[in-house]
């Protein structure tokens, strides 16, 4: 079925670069991994973010996507999934899915995530761990040399409990945050963001993180926290990463 689509060579190059190396991530993780001939219902998570917007364009495309059942990991997401005309689910319907996509804010070179930029961390782990297969769309800056918190510098994404945010911010000095801050809507809202499942969110610096996993365990230990950005223990698959060349790299 894939040779009825357009491919990624046929098309325009985007006016920004940037947008063709999101693109091309995209377009090559979804051509590359995704059931094409699929002839029975196929559950598909959609992460959210700017890279996987081409994802969702790209599976949107497939001729046999009324056989997709997509589930979002937020707001944004599912509209995603309602414009491109695709069939809208629930992870309390389908707790099991085929193959997910999402974007990543850094990926170190074992195939840990940062990820959390855009305040969906806590559906995006839900979908991408109830995944038999998930896969990372991203551009080339999103690559880290070795460790996590080298290429982001915005610190770890934690969503917590309202209730819980000032204990939580002192705990996480404790466990040695350089800096820890509430994140805040900025000229969008006065006051902090609240999340698609009413919360807040803490960016929390650990500087160079050598030990995710051991990270992620002492912060999911805290009195408050819903859970961190810092996806580990062979979560991701694949991830795809479009190049300032117009190219594609992976890592597995
Ligand atoms: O984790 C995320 C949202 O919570 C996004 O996937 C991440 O921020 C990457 O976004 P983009 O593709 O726009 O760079």
């Amino acid at each position: 079925m894939t040779s009825k689509l357009k491919q990624i060579h046929e098309l325009p190059p985007l006016s920004d670069p940037l947008e063709s190396a999101k693109r091309v991530a995209a377009y090559k993780a979804v051509d590359e991994n995704f059931p094409h001939e699929a002839t029975g219902e196929v559950v598909v998570g959609i992460g959210s973010g700017s890279t996987v917007v081409y994802a969702a364009e790209r599976i949107g495309q497939l001729p046999n996507k009324a056989n997709f059942v997509c589930i979002p990991t937020g707001f944004q997401s599912q509209q995603l999934i309602i414009d491109n005309g695709m069939k809208l689910g629930r992870i309390e319907q389908y707790p099991e899915i085929e193959i997910a996509f999402d974007g990543a804010d850094e990926v170190d070179y074992q195939l840990n995530l940062i990820k959390g930029g855009g305040a969906c961390l806590f559906q995006e782990k839900l979908v991408a761990s109830s995944s038999k297969k998930f896969i990372v769309v991203a551009d080339f800056r999103k690559k880290s040399p070795k460790h996590l918190g080298v290429a982001w510098k915005k610190g770890v994404p934690i969503e917590v409990v309202p209730v819980s945010y000032a204990r939580v911010l002192k705990d996480l000095y404790k466990l040695g945050a350089v800096k820890a801050i509430v994140r805040q809507g900025g000229s969008a809202k006065a006051g902090p963001v609240v999340t698609d499942n009413n919360n807040f969110l803490i960016d929390a610096d650990f500087g160079e993180i050598s030990n995710p996993q051991k990270l992620h365990n002492d912060i999911k230990g805290l009195v408050g926290v819903v859970e961190t950005g810092l996806f580990v223990n062979g979560i991701a698959n694949k991830a795809y990463f479009g190049e300032s060349n117009g190219e594609f790299t992976t890592q597995e």
